[in-house]
């Protein structure tokens, strides 16, 4: 069973129900008025507008009664997957470092953007393979990521980019579309891969992008596995 957090605003949590369900997975929607969460195989926080984007994208989310759970479980060694809004929701929570702020020259940005895969060594990639290339949906105001120079230098000593842009859409430092904590259990990302192939089947790289949050149990196997 899938867990998927829902606050006031998300509006991606159908689309990720359905990509999991393509892969034979049963997901729950949990409040974000929650205090506890149960047995899940993982816990997907899915994009959308939270709380209105009022004050930074994320940042009122954050402070819902369901993160104090979340970050236990992150803690524990659960597997988090934050998709946009879910990937500001965890750098605003702390759960990974860095922010993300309005996309160079404050622009909408909605369409596909080829991306590669910099690190199989997270709950999001462990079924791709380093340097795979493939285009995914984006959607979003606030998608440049940023972070102070050490920050950045030592995501980048400890391959915790999953993913970064072919061609950078928004102005991320380093290219970032996605990054992982130093364990791999907690991902966050930009692109949308639950609505790869809108609507009309997974393309294959989706399904093993969505395939590897529940192909392993725990964060040692992520870590055992490369
Ligand atoms: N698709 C999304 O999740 C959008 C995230 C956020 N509302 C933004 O515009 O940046």
């Amino acid at each position: 069973m899938i867990g998927i957090v829902v606050f006031p605003g998300s509006n991606c949590e159908f689309d990720v129900e359905s990509a999991f369900r393509e892969l034979g997975e049963v997901s729950k929607f949990v409040s974000h008025r929650e205090r506890e969460l149960g047995d899940y195989k993982a816990i997907i926080i899915p994009g959308g507008f939270s709380y209105g984007d009022y004050l930074r994208s994320g940042a009122i989310a954050r402070f819902s009664p369901i993160m104090d759970a979340v970050s236990r479980y992150a803690d524990n060694g659960g597997k988090v997957v934050g998709i946009c809004n879910g990937f500001q929701v965890l750098t605003e929570a702390g759960l990974l470092p860095g922010a993300l702020q309005r996309n160079a020259g404050l622009k909408f940005v909605c369409g596909e953007v080829k991306v590669r895969v910099g690190t199989t060594r997270s709950a999001l990639t462990n079924l791709m393979a380093e340097g795979e290339e493939f285009s995914l949906p984006i959607n979003h105001f606030e998608g440049n990521y940023t972070a102070d120079r050490a920050t950045l230098e030592d995501l980048e000593e400890h391959h915790q980019v999953v993913l970064r842009y072919v061609q950078n859409p928004n102005g991320s430092a380093n290219d970032i579309a996605g990054i992982t904590n130093r364990e791999g259990n907690v991902v966050g990302l930009m692109p949308h891969p639950e609505r790869a192939g809108l609507g009309f089947g997974l393309p294959g790289y989706a399904r093993r992008m969505l395939g590897s949050v529940v192909a392993i149990d725990s964060v040692s196997a992520v870590k055992s596995a490369h």
